[in-house]
């Protein structure tokens, strides 16, 4: 996608995102549920001194997955190899990967669903097993050669679960899908972040900011950080409501946290397609983006605050959608007769 999208919840190339992460699951603000099974699963692998299950995460982008891979090596003591699927070139990188791995290790693979076909097969048998099928020689003279592997915990990354094959998806016994944060958790986040950021920002200021991050741990880091420069340069001593909204409107993030994006996305749908149905792959040619982005990073917050839905003859604006861009749904029109 590209990067002119200032709330963009992905990644940027360099980690700006790494002062930030918390360092172990006391710290980890959020997804309570999952934090809570993971600490049981943790300790338990731990007393029987083995590695701990396979752990799958999955959720739109910033919410903390590849926070919660590294959390899971340092609590377990282990150590943390991080890969990604699409740099796994090889059924061969994958197997060299394997066998350089200590006792106990997490190996981390972001974006899963994007293995090539022929490496994913690599990891089936050492998912399972702990093993790798190796084969010797080609034509009816080959054989397949069988060598262990160290104990190791597989933590796979990925925005879309939907587009992991099941074979793989099955291997994973523990599956974590995680959730937008509340605008209380998210306060406390832009809280502790604040901390570490060395800026004083009062209890309404932290609010403000969580309330407009999009459910989302890394947009509050980054609305943070540019919170800070507007009150740096205006010498303000503390941040506080007021002048939390007065950054963020600059930035053009509404009251409900959308960006230029998300309004581009709304107005697309309501202007031209008087509400909708319409299908993804129609909106992503009008708006010149990739239909992964339209359904991974822009759609998610979206359908969670009700404004759009996703129907099978395509996405509709709700009642929700129309209000929040301050138009009236034309008569006739599902938005206008079911909300
Ligand atoms: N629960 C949390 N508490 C505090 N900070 C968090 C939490 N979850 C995530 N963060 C912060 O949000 C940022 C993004 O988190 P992370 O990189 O783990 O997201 P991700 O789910 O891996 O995203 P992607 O899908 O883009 O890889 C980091 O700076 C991290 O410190
Ligand atoms: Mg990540």
């Amino acid at each position: 996608m590209t990067d002119d999208r200032f709330m963009t919840a992905q990644k940027r190339p360099e980690d700006v995102d790494a002062a930030l992460r918390p360092k172990s699951l006391d710290d980890f603000v959020g997804q309570k549920a999952a934090r809570e099974n993971l600490r049981i699963f943790i300790q338990a692998a731990k007393q029987r001194g083995d590695a701990l299950d396979h752990v799958l995460f999955f959720g739109p982008p910033g919410l903390g997955k590849t926070t919660l891979a590294q959390i899971i090596a340092r609590e377990m003591g282990v150590g943390f190899r991080a890969t990604s699927g699409p740099v796994i070139a090889k059924s061969g990188d994958l197997a060299a990967l394997l066998t350089n791995l200590e006792d106990g290790d997490v190996l981390f693979i972001d974006e899963i669903h994007r293995l090539q076909p022929a490496v994913e097969e690599v990891l089936y048998p050492a998912m399972e097993d702990r093993a790798l099928d190796l084969m010797i020689g080609e034509g009816p003279s080959a054989r397949s050669v069988r060598i262990d592997l160290p104990r190791f915990t597989l933590v796979g990354a990925t925005t879309r679960q939907g587009l992991l094959t099941t074979p793989l998806r099955d291997r994973f016994g523990i599956p974590v899908r995680l959730q937008f944060y509340t605008v209380e958790e998210l306060t406390r986040v832009v809280t502790r972040a604040a901390g570490l950021l060395g800026l004083a920002i009062a209890p309404d200021g932290a609010t403000e900011v969580a309330r407009r991050a999009r459910g989302t741990p890394r947009i509050a880091g980054r609305l943070l950080r540019r919170v800070r420069d507007f009150a740096d340069v205006a010498g303000e001593p503390i941040v506080d409501k007021r002048s939390a909204d007065a950054a963020l409107t600059r930035l053009e993030v509404d009251s409900l946290g959308l960006d230029a994006m998300d309004r581009r996305y709304l107005h697309m749908i309501a202007d031209i397609y008087r509400g909708g149905p319409v299908g993804v792959e129609t909106l992503a040619a009008g708006l010149s983006e990739p239909r992964d982005t339209i359904e991974e990073v822009i759609e998610p917050y979206l359908i969670q605050l009700g404004l759009v839905a996703r129907t099978a003859r395509g996405r509709v604006l709700n009642a929700g959608g129309w209000k929040h861009l301050g138009l009236n749904p034309p008569v006739g029109t599902e938005g206008g007769l079911f909300d």
